[in-house]
């Protein structure tokens, strides 16, 4: 195989997408670190067992474990990961590594073995990033033999999913390669694109996959005439390989090997360790990953933490083999974990510098904070288990620490909390995750951005729950701006015209336009973030018969006439439903709300009035009309059990109900608002 491709393409540089700092070929572990987000995975002990294998594993020592790390310097050691667009076989791939190495059983019977929690398997996604030390023997000539020397591989299977790039970036920090693996029938989509751009502003060394030869529709020429127009990426590098029977895999180790560089740290300088993750484990508590860039660490040492000067001392510490395996030792460039008696994560800051308490370092700048772009109220189905909610949302919390919590209340739903979430599939795994860890049952309001209001008196606020406005704006905010996006969208081109007017109707702005080869079209556009959060993606897939695929980043702020739309249920406002929508859209937005609703709240005894208004002004309205027959007047009198059952059955359905006023609401209602955009 050739020497890879490092050049920057004329066309990407002029790109208004990305800016170039460094040539390609330079590549800084340090740099990364210092300008890159990253996160390593978690292994989550609830559904992994793990905490009983760690226990077993704590009563060896490394000796016991085989492994001695002391054989891996930094050149020996090469820290990559797998980037993709969803489904293109990141995961299967990692696993067939895992396999090849000898790191887990072939035919383990798990499939996707790094897709640890139980709604990544359900959903057939991966949520989080995981990491996972493999040996491999090389023989410098290129072959594989068992004669050859034996190389640390950490690798990193990334999530494909547009809300979950930022773990995507957070752990390109702590790599100097990537694997970018693409579909040999589906050829480059859009987060093939977004995540090339990651890796390539993180300097890191990319080989080009082309997964999934075996599909009879497979066609990697053109596959790599994309690579090679997208990206500039060499057709003779491109590694062919199917996970799925395994054909071409035995080259993906040994380019690994060869074209990525090993991490640059020193290893005679004081320790300084990157903390890339942590979670909470109830046996061990706090469980940090880290990546040692200078220095050697060592089971019983003293650590400080930079950013607080706590100190702690190290009582475990090891790597993911794929689970936790203690070594007694990290050196420069590897990955790890350490257990150092931290009570809580909020000890454990993601982005902070550990170091020997004994010497004064430089500290590694950190990880820039997740950006929140959506929000929702989370509240508990049943008003009374706010603290359970509390708990568990605490829990999960510690183990998604890209969420953010903050307490409010509702006067219609009670004690809550407003949540902060990276978008809206992030949203709804949280909620599954809540439901399915926790047995957690929440409400969720509907999920809005932040936008920026400015009232009369020149003040300016970033609002994140639509009842924190007045209801008649009109009187009080001056200006609003809204949050937008770049997006990349890539569709077979009979679909353009399509597109072209859905992006128009989510109030769009188009500003690049090109041909990937004969059949496809690139097109990016500026979007308000509120049109794309709910339903874009849905729309776009159906309208292009699934074979669209998008991705966005987000960008600046743009004036925008927001207003905010009330729901009134017998005149109230109920503000768990209110919502903030462009003017435009607010009479066919309002109308949908009053719609949705008649048909999910039951008949009750009396009349009910559901409304939607902006400020004093009703648009939208729909009535309710009175139940005229109790339930009990059903039961011939003298059936006493008849009689219990049909309450206790009464008393269930009420159970799944939020009174608002005098209006019982089912919580399917909620649900169902969440669909409008
Ligand atoms: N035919 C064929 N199918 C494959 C191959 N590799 C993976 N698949 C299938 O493609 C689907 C997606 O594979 P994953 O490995 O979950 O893809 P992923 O990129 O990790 O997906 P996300 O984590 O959701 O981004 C699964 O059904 C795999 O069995 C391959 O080489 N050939």
């Amino acid at each position: 195989m050739g020497s890879l491709s490092r050049r920057v393409p004329e066309a990407l540089k002029s790109s208004k997408y990305l800016s170039f700092s460094q040539p390609f070929y330079k590549l800084s572990w340090l740099s990364t670190l210092l300008g890159g987000n990253s996160l390593y995975g978690r292994l989550n002990y609830h559904h992994f067992g793990l905490s009983q294998a760690f226990s077993s594993y704590s009563r060896h020592d490394s000796k016991e474990n085989g492994i001695d790390l002391n054989q891996y310097p930094p050149e020996k050691i090469r820290n990559f990961s797998i980037i993709a667009h969803v489904d293109h076989g990141k995961s299967t791939l990692a696993d067939r590594l895992l396999e090849l190495t000898g790191t887990i059983k072939k035919g383990h019977g798990q499939p996707q073995y790094l897709d640890k929690l139980q709604v990544e398997r359900e959903r057939g996604i991966t949520v989080k990033a995981q990491t996972a030390t493999m040996f491999h023997k090389h023989n410098i000539h290129g072959a594989d033999t068992h004669e050859g020397s034996s190389f640390l591989l950490n690798l990193v299977d990334t999530p494909g999913h547009v809300d979950f790039s930022y773990e995507v970036s957070r752990s390109l920090a702590a790599c100097q390669g990537a694997l970018l693996v693409v579909d040999a029938a589906q050829g480059v989509q859009a987060q093939t694109v977004a995540n090339f751009y990651l890796a390539f502003e993180s300097n890191l060394t990319i080989i080009p996959i082309i997964n999934k030869i075996d599909q009879p529709t497979a066609d990697p020429d053109r596959v790599k005439a994309q690579l090679k127009s997208m990206f500039d990426l060499d057709p003779s590098d491109v590694l062919l390989t199917s996970a799925k029977t395994g054909q071409g895999l035995e080259q993906v180790l040994p380019a690994v090997i060869q074209h990525i560089p090993p991490p640059p740290g020193k290893s005679n300088s004081p320790l300084r360790m990157l903390l890339l993750d942590s979670y909470y484990d109830e046996y061990r508590g706090v469980i940090c990953h880290v990546a040692v860039v200078d220095g050697v660490l060592r089971k019983a040492d003293k650590i400080s933490s930079a950013a607080t000067g706590q100190a702690y001392e190290v009582l475990d510490v090891g790597i993911m083999h794929p689970e936790l395996t203690p070594t007694g030792v990290l050196l420069t460039g590897q990955v790890g974990y350490v257990v150092s008696g931290m009570r809580s994560t909020k000890e454990a800051r993601v982005g902070d510098t550990l170091h020997h308490s004994r010497s004064t370092i430089e500290p590694l700048s950190g990880f820039k904070p997740a950006k929140h772009m959506v929000f929702s109220g989370l509240y508990p189905a049943d008003g009374s288990d706010f603290e359970a909610l509390n708990n568990a949302i605490e829990k999960l919390t510690c183990n998604d620490a890209s969420v953010s919590i903050a307490k409010e209340s509702s006067t219609a739903l009670g004690l809550g909390f407003r949540c902060g979430f990276l978008g809206l599939l992030h949203m709804d795994v949280f909620h599954q995750r809540l439901e399915q860890e926790y047995g957690a049952h929440v409400i969720s309001t509907i999920p809005t951005v932040p936008y920026i209001f400015e009232y009369s008196d020149g003040s300016k606020v970033q609002v994140q729950n639509p009842a924190a406005l007045p209801s008649n704006p009109k009187k009080r905010v001056t200006a609003c701006w809204e949050p937008t996006v770049l997006a990349t969208i890539i569709i077979p081109s009979e679909y353009v015209g399509s597109i072209i007017t859905l992006c128009s109707e989510r109030r769009g702005q188009q500003l690049e336009y090109s041909f990937i080869d004969s059949q496809r079209v690139f097109m990016k556009y500026r979007l308000p973030l509120r049109e794309i959060v709910v339903d874009f993606y849905n729309e776009l897939k159906s309208m292009t018969s699934g074979y669209a695929s998008f991705d966005y980043e987000d960008s600046e702020y743009q004036q925008s006439d927001m207003v905010k739309l009330d729901i009134l249920l017998n005149g109230q406002p109920v503000d768990a439903m209110a919502t903030i929508v462009h003017n435009l859209k607010a009479q066919r937005v309002g109308r949908e709300l009053v719609e949705k609703l008649k048909k999910f709240i039951d008949r009750q005894m009396f009349e009910i009035t559901i409304q939607a208004a902006i400020g004093s002004k009703v648009i939208a309205r729909e009535t309710i009309s009175a139940m005229r027959k109790n339930v009990l007047a059903k039961c011939y009198g003298g059936d006493v059990t008849r009689k219990k059952k049909l309450l206790e059955k009464q008393k269930e359905g009420k159970k799944r109900m939020k009174r608002v006023g005098s209006v019982d609401i089912p919580q399917e209602a909620f649900h169902e608002l969440l669909k409008v955009s």
